[in-house]
């Protein structure tokens, strides 16, 4: 199987080389975009191009088409036709691609300092060793394998898809395209049975950077037994380089492989479960949220759905909903709750409408936070302490796993208030999904795993990190709330996170590494983030004022001053993110000073946003 694989995938590329060649000759310069159909032609229908027909009014006729953006200002469509043009051959580092467990790179380009490093044949590549990492990991039985993709809004997504299903196609992959979709509809089309929509795919692909800058893209992976992890994507990483080497090796030839391409609105499938997932838990009731008032803010990403797809045929009025329609350029706030402009955003759409309930998702729906009709915001330590309410209400004394960032109060409130278990674990949704799972796995009941920043993932639904489906517990309380005749909003979901413990100032600030320093004396940024902790932790086993805490799986957190704070190292920057916690600002000046002390001697780590901390008023 590989070597057709590497066979089909050359062929691929060899079109391609062949294609920009000439584009280069001709003197039009190498247009990606036109690559794109030239390929599609080929792969699809197995013919052979006549590139030297193409004017250069009809490039851009093909590349605004292509890109689906007939709707969008012309400046648009201009930026995205410069984006296409790329050199598409040059050495690329695959590694650098990497992005924890997922596929994260720059597909656009326009921002200094940012090389376009996601071209289309490497997105091609990337395709390719996908395919052949399923193929390895599934038993064919002789039966072609199937492959769902979906996007975001991102202006390079449409691309970026054409681009990966060719890599798909090349190899012999049948290809189901979904277009906009969210990234947990994604992971569900591996699990849906049902033919109608060619379900359950053997594989899955989204095509997003979450909430990452316009000219950024990426890919996230999924099969049945959820999303890839650190050591899959590696893995896919490594076969892609060698695809990527291989090409223009040979001479093109024509794959025999009698693949199928397919569209469809898979979202209808994802949407309609969520719908009827809401209707079975209050009572099977057609519109139980009628006389509600729920404003969403899809933050021009993908999750612009939830209004009239979720809502609306529950009863909910979405009027004064915002940003649903989908804008890869994220004109009005960046697609991310964790983002303050962001929340601001939907505060103020709730207050203007006098809604009972805010809803807000990120680019690409995994992740989400709330607002209820007082305005107050549920997010990061608030967001978790309610869905822990949710969940314990179900499954009483369960283990809630959470990300490393976590404040005391919010253990206190597990523990105390609802009866749970509190699992402070490491930052990242994968970390904190397996965690969970694995826990669950050992007899520890963990039915929830949940980041500050939004990602939350129920037993209940595979483990499936899912920001909408997170929101539909909260729809669930409100329509049962509603149909046992409590009628008072959002009052019965502010209720529920009553007596939550808040600290009185909570910052996070990243400390730079500057690996060109002198100082790191040719160690990584991680080793030397670990030389850096490593005396942090010392010095603060020698401060009487301080403790560390006992159990603790990332960095170095330390308790003192009535608060506490956490030095660890970014899952993916030469960063040091510090957070602190304290009941007031002076301190929390103290424990930031603790901290600066400590890592002072350290010349690359750049120290000037807690300098500025500790100055500031
Ligand atoms: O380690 P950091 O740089 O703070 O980033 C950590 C965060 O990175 C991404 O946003 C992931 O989606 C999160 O799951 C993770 O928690």
């Amino acid at each position: 199987m590989s070597a057709i694989l590497g066979k089909a995938a050359q062929g691929v590329f060899n079109f391609r080389a062949q294609c920009c060649q000439q584009d280069r000759q001709s003197g039009i310069g190498c247009n990606t975009n036109v690559c794109i159909d030239m390929c599609n032609a080929y792969s699809l229908r197995r013919k052979k191009f006549a590139w030297a027909g193409l004017s250069v009014m009809k490039l851009s006729t093909l590349t605004i088409n292509m890109n689906g953006m007939e709707n969008r200002a012309s400046v648009r469509c201009t930026a995205a036709i410069n984006t296409g043009t790329i050199s598409s051959f040059e050495k690329v580092d695959f590694r650098k691609l990497q992005n924890g467990s997922d596929i994260r790179g720059v597909a656009v380009s326009g921002v200094e300092g940012e090389p376009i490093n996601l071209t289309d044949p490497v997105a091609e590549a990337i395709a390719a060793a996908f395919a052949s990492w399923l193929m390895d990991k599934r038993k064919q039985d002789g039966k072609r394998l199937r492959v769902s993709i979906g996007h975001d809004s991102r202006i390079s997504s449409k691309q970026m898809q054409d681009a990966f299903s060719r890599g798909l196609t090349s190899v012999g992959l049948n290809v189901i395209h979904y277009g906009l979709a969210s990234t947990p509809a994604m992971f569900n089309s591996t699990l849906t049975e049902n033919e109608n929509f060619f379900c359950p795919v053997d594989g899955s692909i989204m095509i997003t950077a979450s909430h990452l800058p316009y000219n950024r893209n990426g890919f996230k992976f999924f099969t049945s037994s959820g999303g890839l992890g650190k050591n899959d994507i590696k893995d896919i990483l490594e076969r892609a380089a060698n695809i990527y080497e291989k090409f223009s090796v040979e001479k093109l030839e024509e794959p025999d492989n009698g693949v199928s391409v397919k569209k469809v609105d898979y979202m209808e499938v994802y949407t309609s479960d969520l719908v009827e997932t809401v209707r079975r838990s209050a009572g099977n009731i057609d519109k139980p949220l009628e006389g509600l008032h729920i404003v969403v803010d899809a933050g021009n990403g993908a999750g612009g759905f939830f209004a009239g797809k979720v809502l609306e045929p529950l009863g909910a009025s979405t009027t004064g909903s915002q940003f649903l329609e989908p804008d890869g350029m994220f004109p009005n706030h960046i697609p991310n709750p964790e983002n303050k402009a962001a929340m601001k955003a939907i505060i103020q759409a709730v207050k203007e409408n006098d809604a009972d309930l805010g809803i807000i998702f990120d680019t690409d729906v995994d992740r989400s936070a709330a607002v209820d009709s007082n305005g107050n915001e549920f997010n990061r330590n608030r967001l978790i302490a309610l869905m822990s309410a949710l969940v314990l209400e179900k499954y009483p004394g369960t283990t809630i796993v959470t990300d490393s960032v976590t404040s005391d109060g919010l253990t206190a409130f597990i523990e105390k208030k609802l009866g749970g278990k509190h699992h402070r674990f490491k930052r990242g949704y994968k970390n904190v999904i397996d965690e969970a799972a694995r826990l669950d796995s050992i007899g520890k009941a963990s039915h929830l795993a949940i980041e500050t920043s939004g990602h939350g993932a129920l037993k209940e639904n595979h483990w499936l990190d899912d920001g909408a489906y997170l929101m539909v517990q909260v729809l669930i309380k409100l329509a049962s709330a509603k149909s046992s005749g409590n009628d008072n909003g959002s009052k019965i979901i502010t209720d529920l996170v009553e007596g939550l413990e808040e600290p009185g100032v909570s910052v996070e600030l990243r400390l730079k590494i500057n690996q060109n320093h002198a100082d790191l004396g040719g160690r990584s940024f991680q080793e030397y983030g670990d030389t850096v902790l490593k005396h942090l932790e010392s010095t603060s086993d020698s401060d009487t004022k301080l403790q560390k805490v006992p159990v603790n799986y990332e960095g170095i957190r330390v308790s003192g001053y009535g608060g506490w704070f956490l030095l660890r190292l970014s899952l993916h920057d030469p960063v040091l993110p510090l957070n602190v916690e304290a009941p007031s600002n002076e301190d929390a000046k103290k424990l930031g000073l603790a901290v600066l002390n400590a890592v002072k001697e350290f010349s690359a780590l750049d120290t000037s946003s807690l300098d500025d901390f500790l100055q500031s008023e």
